[in-house]
């Protein structure tokens, strides 16, 4: 029968504008954000490729992304969920900070390891730091983490995939998931089946809707999805890459 999924990484971030390691800190869209968000509404609306289900992380900037994009698409009314396992990846005592002074601090290698490796995991960050999550109501019932790497952000994410999101697939539904720059590599990691090696030079560009056309395995009929619009995505994606030098 097959299935669509739309994965759309959430737009511009207020942390992102001032190059600040985020994670689980709920940080506004900046205008541009917005803007992006608008963009990535019209795309969907053009390509027909209309959400009947929208799956969240318990973030602003992407229950704001959505709120945008999918006001634009006029698919405003459809039912959500969220869940914190779409949550971006925790970032440890790197939250707060800004990349390019963790660069200088710490060197190229030790920063490309805590950012893109699949299983070094940046330092844990303290509970009474200003940008700990732990004590807030959303997260009552979870232990909050002190930090992840990728494969924390797999383990935690696949119950919620397969939980989830593939029932709303099995049904016929066409499923927007909108996520973080990390959620969304550790999905598209178990969809395509990348390597741990390989997975460290994926980056997602913000609010570029993606998707996956999936055959009755749900998995990927073409590798990788497909941007609606593949030149602003790459161009985006680069820009994320190169964030910190
Ligand atoms: O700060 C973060 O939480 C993420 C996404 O914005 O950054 P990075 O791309 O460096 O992993």
């Amino acid at each position: 029968m097959g299935a669509t999924l739309v994965l759309l990484r959430h737009g511009e971030s207020e942390w992102n504008a001032l190059n600040l390691s985020t994670g689980w800190v709920d940080v506004d869209l900046t205008e541009k954000g917005r803007d992006e968000a608008v963009n990535g509404g019209k795309l969907i609306l053009e390509a027909g490729v209309l959400p009947d289900v929208l799956h969240t992380s318990l973030l602003r900037r992407a229950i704001n992304t959505a709120h945008i994009a999918l006001g634009t698409a006029d698919r405003h009314w459809i039912p959500v969920r969220r869940d914190w396992r779409l949550n971006e990846r925790h970032y440890g005592a790197l939250q707060g900070r800004n990349k390019k002074d963790t660069l200088q601090t710490f060197g190229e290698e030790q920063f490309n390891l805590w950012r893109r490796s699949y299983d070094v995991p940046p330092p844990p960050l303290a509970d009474d730091s200003e940008f700990s999550q732990v004590g807030d109501p959303r997260y009552a019932g979870i232990e909050v983490p002190k930090t992840e790497c990728l494969k924390d952000v797999v383990d935690r994410l696949i119950p919620y995939w397969e939980g989830a999101i593939v029932p709303d697939l099995r049904a016929g539904k066409t499923v927007l998931v909108t996520a973080h720059g990390n959620s969304l590599r550790a999905l598209v990691k178990h969809l395509d089946g990348i390597s741990d090696a390989d997975i460290a030079a994926l980056n997602i560009p913000t609010a570029q809707p993606l998707v996956y056309r999936l055959d009755d395995d749900f998995r990927p009929t073409v590798a990788g999805g497909e941007y609606l619009d593949p030149e602003a995505a790459a161009a985006a994606a680069a820009a994320v890459a190169n964030q910190g030098k």
